[in-house]
């Protein structure tokens, strides 16, 4: 029985994968598995238990991902998965402030109860509600990840200029990418060169307070932010400094802070970029389907601290372990291995960074106690983290 705890409101379609009589949700105090949305996990507790934390989303700075490497656990997100939900977000977010879209509608609503008088108090109001259109204009993008590369494309098709930076972009995006996206060279040509700039970026201890006073100087006056990633990205003291200068046209936001509200010229959305019914199966269901897949047969896919790794089942019995990226650790693993004359069907090494997974398939069938024996030594070699028979 595997024994899996639930944070947040995990869309069905994600819960329905472990409606097996090998799971148990929200049933036990010491989980094999963690599934969560943005709940934050850096208080929380950690039993040794626990093998994977599963993010049903992108961000993962709600989960301390040191500690738990440093534990052996594997945390995986769902890559893309709700992207096309804040895309569509951000776009609209592009073209409502442009026309005044909440303010106009606001206004109108406040009409209410005057008959016949609507339509001349229309017709003299409406002038305070001329917009700019888009179409022209030049949106910049900073990080074109799964949501950036798609913002950077559709904000083309819409009729900008788009402007993007990214000096780690991936090969598939940059493949997916239009040729019409104007490469930055520098996050500054971007601040310079733009009437809207848009963050998709994680929140990092490099991107944090990424927009600042600094920055705010070197863009245009009366440029458009929207933060559809993480609030921590924008020093709000500065900002609040630039939108009152009116350096700052609007700020978008999905990131609420009683700051923020209280401030004129903000947009502040209560975080639903992700919240349609797709993206919220799309990550539900990612994120159980990569878990249950971890838990059966150790392999890893959309990890962020391990690497990914898919082997057949070939053995009897299949050994996992995570460990640090260090030399001779295959040597020493198989080294135990040989005193109880296991013999190797099969094996993966692979290495992320700092961290490295090893998983080896048995040609034995192996006695609870022999096994107890084994996971007891290779738990004693320096570096390795987690061991587990399947
Ligand atoms: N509002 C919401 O509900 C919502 C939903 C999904 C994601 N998000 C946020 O958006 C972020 C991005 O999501 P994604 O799915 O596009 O992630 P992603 O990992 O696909 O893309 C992130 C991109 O940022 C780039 N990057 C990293 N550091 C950078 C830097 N210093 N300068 C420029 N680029 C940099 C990376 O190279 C990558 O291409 C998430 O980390 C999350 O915080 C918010
Ligand atoms: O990083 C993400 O995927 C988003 O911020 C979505 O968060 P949510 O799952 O809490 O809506």
């Amino acid at each position: 029985m595997l024994f899996i705890q639930t944070y947040n409101s995990i869309a069905k379609r994600g819960l329905a994968v472990f409606s097996t009589e090998c799971y148990k949700l929200n049933e036990a105090e010491d989980p094999d598995a963690i599934l969560l949305r943005s709940y934050s996990l850096h208080n929380v507790p950690i039993s040794p238990t626990l093998k994977a934390v599963a993010r049903a989303g992108a961000g993962v700075n709600n989960i301390p991902v040191e500690k738990l490497s440093e534990l052996g656990v594997v945390v995986f997100n769902t890559p893309g998965a709700n992207a096309n939900a804040v895309k569509e977000l951000a776009l609209m977010s592009v073209i409502a402030t442009s026309r005044h879209f909440l303010e106009a509608a606001n206004w109108t609503k406040k009409l209410v109860g005057n008959g016949e008088e609507i339509s001349p108090l229309i017709e003299s109001g409406k002038k305070q509600f001329v917009g700019t259109e888009i179409q022209g204009k030049r949106l910049g993008v900073i990080g074109l990840g799964a949501i950036g590369g798609l913002v950077a494309n559709d904000a083309l098709a819409l009729g900008m200029e788009v402007m993007a930076y990214d000096p780690f972009i991936s090969v598939n995006i940059a493949w997916q990418l239009s040729s019409e996206v104007k490469r930055a060279e520098s996050i500054e040509e971007i601040y310079k060169n733009c009437d809207y700039i848009t963050l998709h970026v994680p929140l990092t201890d490099e991107t944090r307070g990424m927009l600042n006073h600094q920055s705010f100087s070197l863009m245009k006056d009366g440029v458009h932010i929207l933060n559809f990633s993480r609030g921590e990205l924008v020093l709000e003291d500065d900002l609040e400094a630039a939108l009152k200068e009116r350096k700052i046209g609007k700020y978008i936001t999905d990131f609420p802070t009683n700051r923020l509200l209280s401030l004129e010229n903000t947009v502040v959305l209560p975080h639903i970029g992700a919240s349609t019914k797709e993206a919220e199966e799309n990550c539900a269901q990612m994120a159980a389907n990569v878990l249950k897949q971890f838990l059966e047969t150790g392999n890893i896919r959309n990890s962020i601290n391990f690497p990914n790794v898919n082997m057949p089942y070939t053995g009897k019995r299949r050994l996992t372990i995570t460990h640090r990226n260090i030399p001779n650790m295959v040597g020493q693993i198989t080294t135990h291995l040989a005193v109880y004359h296991l013999n190797i069907a099969d094996m993966i090494n692979r290495s992320k960074g700092v961290w490295a997974y090893t998983m080896i398939d048995i040609d034995n069938a192996i006695s609870d106690q022999v096994m107890n024996e084994v996971i007891h030594r290779l738990k004693k070699i320096s570096g390795v983290k987690k061991v587990r028979f399947l």
